[in-house]
């Protein structure tokens, strides 16, 4: 089955990520995105996910991951290189109502990782449901090109106007409106 799309909300939701190399930095560097309540656990650190963690003032263990470390987070990444580590966090995480993302495996996720694009208000997210991470990647960078950057200005005023007005047909017409005429105009 397809994964339901949906926009989680990170605010006080604290977040693990087990693993310190290149995969644990891409995902680290897609959450910061939209959280900054990120802590990491990993025996060893490449140098870019250490640079990245200090800068970004995040908490992180220099250690093997222990049975019991997730008991205080929502969500949880496992991007470490072993399959088995990944099934067991997974199996832990239903113990403790924690969302699992695991690196390896879709069989150990709750959720799953989209390709994504983000312009201010504007979040577009793309997912292959596991098939072909690389597709999703360059349809990303297809879409990337189409859309102008001025949209996260259009969507502030967008905001602006539909908090000052009254709701009602008139509001929802003239919003129509104005949302299909920026459409149509970003390719002239
Ligand atoms: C989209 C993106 C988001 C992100 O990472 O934030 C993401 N993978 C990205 C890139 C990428 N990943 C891989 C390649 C090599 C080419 C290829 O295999 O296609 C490339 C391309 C590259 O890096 O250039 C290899 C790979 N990926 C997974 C496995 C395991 C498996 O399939 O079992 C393996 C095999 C490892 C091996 O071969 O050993 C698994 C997952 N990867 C997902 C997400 C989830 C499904 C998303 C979906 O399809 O909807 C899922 C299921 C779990 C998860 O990670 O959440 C990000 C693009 C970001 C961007 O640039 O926009
Ligand atoms: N989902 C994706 O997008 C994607 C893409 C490519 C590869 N992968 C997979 O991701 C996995 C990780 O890849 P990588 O390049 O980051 O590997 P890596 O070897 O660079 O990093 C593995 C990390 O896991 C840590 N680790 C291992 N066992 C641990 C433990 N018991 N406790 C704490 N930390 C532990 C290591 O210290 C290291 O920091 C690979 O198995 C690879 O197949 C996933």
């Amino acid at each position: 089955m397809a994964y339901f799309p949906a926009f989680l909300k990170l605010d006080n939701k604290k977040i693990l990520i087990v693993g310190g190399g290149n995969i644990a930095y891409e995902k680290l560097d897609h959450l910061l995105d939209f959280t900054k309540d990120i802590h990491v656990i990993a025996q060893e650190y490449s140098d870019e996910m250490l640079q990245r963690i200090k800068s970004e003032n995040l908490e992180y263990e220099k250690r093997a991951y222990k049975e019991g470390d997730i008991k205080e987070f929502a969500v949880v990444i496992v991007a470490v290189d072993s399959i088995e580590l990944q099934a067991e966090i997974f199996q832990e995480s239903k113990k403790y109502n924690c969302l699992c993302n695991a690196v390896d495996s879709v069989d150990y996720c709750d959720f799953i990782f989209p390709s994504y694009i983000k312009k201010g208000d504007l979040t577009i997210a793309v997912s292959t449901s596991g098939a072909s991470p690389a597709m999703a990647k360059h349809l990303r960078r297809y879409l990337q090109n189409m859309i102008p950057n001025t949209i996260s200005e259009f969507l502030k005023e967008m905001k602006a106007l539909r908090k000052s007005l009254p709701k009602g047909k008139e509001r929802m017409k003239m919003l129509d409106e104005k949302a299909k005429n920026y459409i149509e105009n970003w390719s002239k």
